[in-house]
């Protein structure tokens, strides 16, 4: 465990896209720290698995919640049945996304619609069902997920890139929006982390190699690279930062 909070025991903890990579190590992080966690994810038996796995070494339960954030709707129910569960979510990691490959010239309506819902529509649509609960519970804090990719002129995915730089604006303004009640929103801007699903897709060990090189600290960053950050962002020892992107890259920018 990195450090200590103690502010999250038995406090709602919400994580989206919590099945895998950075999410569920995120997921551990907070219900490590004695925090009641739920997650949505589109991954039946991976989120199934953590949840049992994670449950039978916590304090409280990690509850899986099978949902596809491009559907609001369903967004919305999932919302209320975590805070009907477990009380008000005082904290949102808007985590999940699908960094697919696209090559310019193929890109349709359809795609970009669809690659939009599951990178950036979901951020806004979870927030907004989740404020009236940490408004109700006299505060809260959001983290999202960005990414340093769309700063470096990557080609391979305008439409994500697009999504991720989204991202930052849509935490700035919510953060004036919601500040005046408390919530406070930053967010993560990772560089490359080694997960298995990037290892399947899209990693290779030269690919690694060649990322670490950029980096000013020469090792290949793992998920829990991630997980620090983002307590101390949700914790009370950020309780005056809001609206800040943090870079976790290894030192790449
Ligand atoms: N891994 C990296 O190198 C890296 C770098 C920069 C930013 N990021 C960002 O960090 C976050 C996590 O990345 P990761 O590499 O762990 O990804 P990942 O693919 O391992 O995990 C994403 C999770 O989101 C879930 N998900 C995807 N679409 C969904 C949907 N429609 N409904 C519900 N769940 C859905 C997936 O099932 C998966 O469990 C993402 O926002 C990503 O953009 C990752």
């Amino acid at each position: 465990m990195p450090a200590e909070f103690p502010e999250f025991r038995d406090r709602t903890v919400l994580v989206t896209g919590g099945g895998s990579g950075i999410g569920a190590a995120i997921v551990e992080g907070f219900a490590r720290q004695g925090a009641k966690v739920s997650f949505i994810d589109i991954a039946e038996a991976a989120g199934s698995a953590l949840a049992e796995r994670l449950s039978r070494e916590t304090t409280h339960p990690v509850s899986f919640h099978h949902a596809d954030l491009r559907d609001v709707e369903a967004i919305r129910a999932t919302v209320d049945h975590v805070v009907a569960a477990s009380g008000p979510i005082r904290v949102l990691v808007n985590n999940a996304a699908w960094d697919d490959r696209h090559e310019f010239d193929e890109v349709t309506e359809a795609y970009w619609d669809n690659n939009q819902a599951v990178n950036l529509r979901h951020v806004f649509f979870t927030s907004q069902a989740v404020a009236p609960s940490m408004r109700a519970a006299g505060g809260g804090a959001i983290v999202n997920m960005s990414s340093i990719a769309f700063k470096l002129n990557m080609g391979g995915f305008p439409s994500y890139a697009a999504a991720k730089a989204a991202v930052v604006g849509l935490t700035k303004s919510m953060a004036g929006r919601l500040g005046p009640e408390n919530i406070r929103v930053n967010c993560i801007l990772p560089g490359m982390v080694v997960t298995e699903r990037q290892m399947q897709l899209w990693l290779t060990e030269e690919s690694i190699a060649r990322s670490v090189e950029q980096q000013c600290l020469k090792v290949a960053l793992t998920a829990d690279a991630i997980v620090g950050p983002c307590l101390f962002l949700a914790s009370d020892c950020a309780a005056a930062m809001t609206a800040q992107s943090l870079i976790v890259d290894g030192g790449v920018l």
